[in-house]
């Protein structure tokens, strides 16, 4: 029976990168015979100009009826001003939630060849190989009570609530224990624990589960602030990271400058039965339209897809190699760019990734 795969290509550099990851599928259909099917449809901003709202039902039934979605990215300064219950980032919150991706792995490992492209000196990227396990449907980003109140004074205060409760976190927590069995044996938990009770509740159930049920997994807790630092300071004392979803979606970005540019790192969001398949990045709207936006994390982001929903690991590794070899060529978008290597566009990244491919194979 086919495999589908829904495709949301979204807004900005979105339908850019999307179309390059979307070449790699349509070649392993075509000349590897594996039975995709591929159906596209609107999400976030996109969907706002021509249904009025960021996930309409048509794209929601698509993605449930999917065996896994692939995920460009939403929003962009035309829909900023819309209120937060109808903007474009409501379409990918809501495919989030209502597939219930409450794990979001994020790997952030450093390709040899673009150790020199990230902020940090060589010596302390080279080898770099975290995987951050995001929480991905709990905490601030969803919590009640929420809004902007207008108070007897006529001023005017905004409210989110951090929420966790004890079975989001034990679920969560299962998923990066076993990660962690399967790479080097290191967790690091990450919270507030000094200040937010949530974070309390997260660190005291993290604690109970290593004990009782992964005691050869080494666990660490880690306060925010200081993870936030140490990824910098010394990167690679991190194996796996977990922790909720705006540490986590904040730290991702942060680790993901490690890699060379945030354009490398892609990411797989897991429930029990649904996967999505999305790089870390946005819709990058300073360079939206240009042809430079940087499509591995994307193309990455299907080697994830055929891993984790489609039960193809070796088409997985291939995708992965044939990104080494094309760095191996000197080919560099704009974002890794370095002296000495060879300025591509989106398409000629693309293209180079699918003929390495094709040559590998
Ligand atoms: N998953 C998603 O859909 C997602 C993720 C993050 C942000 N956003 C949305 O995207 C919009 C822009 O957000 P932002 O500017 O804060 O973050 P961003 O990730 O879109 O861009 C941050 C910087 O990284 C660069 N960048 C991002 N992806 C790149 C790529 N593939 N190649 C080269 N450079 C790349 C951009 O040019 C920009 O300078 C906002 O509306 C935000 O809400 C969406
Ligand atoms: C666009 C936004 C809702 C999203 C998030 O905060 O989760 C993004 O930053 C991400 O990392 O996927
Ligand atoms: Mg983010």
């Amino acid at each position: 029976m086919s495999k589908k795969i829904a495709v949301l290509p979204g807004d900005g550099i979105g339908p850019e990168i999307v179309a390059e990851a979307v070449k790699v599928l349509v070649w392993l259909r075509d000349a590897q015979g594996l039975d995709l099917e591929m159906s596209e449809a609107l999400v976030g901003g996109a969907a706002i100009d021509a249904t009025g709202g960021p996930l309409p039902e048509s794209t929601l039934k698509l993605a449930l009826e999917a065996d896994a979605v692939l995920l460009g990215a939403v929003g962009g300064p035309k829909w900023e001003p819309l209120p937060h219950a109808i903007r474009p980032e409501r379409g990918l919150l809501g495919l989030r939630k209502e597939l219930d991706l409450f794990a979001n792995l994020r790997p952030a490992s450093v390709y040899p060849q673009l150790v020199d492209a990230s902020p940090l000196k060589p010596e302390l990227v080279s080898g770099i190989d975290i995987l951050v396990v995001r929480e991905l449907t709990g905490d601030i980003y969803f919590g009640q009570p929420r809004g902007v109140e207008t108070l007897p004074d006529g001023s005017r205060r905004g409210y989110n609530t951090m929420v966790y409760s004890e079975a989001e976190i034990e679920r969560i927590a299962h998923v990066a224990f076993k990660a962690a069995q399967g790479r080097q044996g290191r967790l690091c938990s990450v919270d507030k624990a000094n200040v937010l009770e949530t974070t309390e509740l997260w660190r005291e159930v993290l604690t109970r589960i290593g004990q009782q049920e992964y005691p050869e997994v080494e666990l660490s807790h880690m306060y925010v602030d200081n993870a936030a630092m140490q990824l910098i300071r010394n990167p690679r004392q991190f194996d796996v990271i977990v922790t909720g979803n705006i540490f986590g979606d904040i730290l991702s970005d942060e680790a993901s400058q490690l890699t060379g540019s945030i354009g490398m790192l892609a990411s797989a969001s897991l429930g029990t039965k649904y996967g999505m398949y999305e790089p870390i990045h946005g819709s990058a709207p300073d360079i939206a339209g240009q042809g430079i936006a940087n499509p591995i994390a994307t193309i990455l982001s299907v080697a994830m897809m055929l891993r984790y929903s489609l039960n193809e690991p070796v088409w997985a590794d291939r995708i992965e190699a044939a990104v080494s070899r094309v760095l191996d060529q000197g080919l560099r978008t704009a974002d890794i760019h370095a002296p000495g290597t060879r300025r591509v566009g989106t398409h000629e990244m693309g293209d180079a990734v699918l003929a390495a491919l094709q040559a590998g194979q």
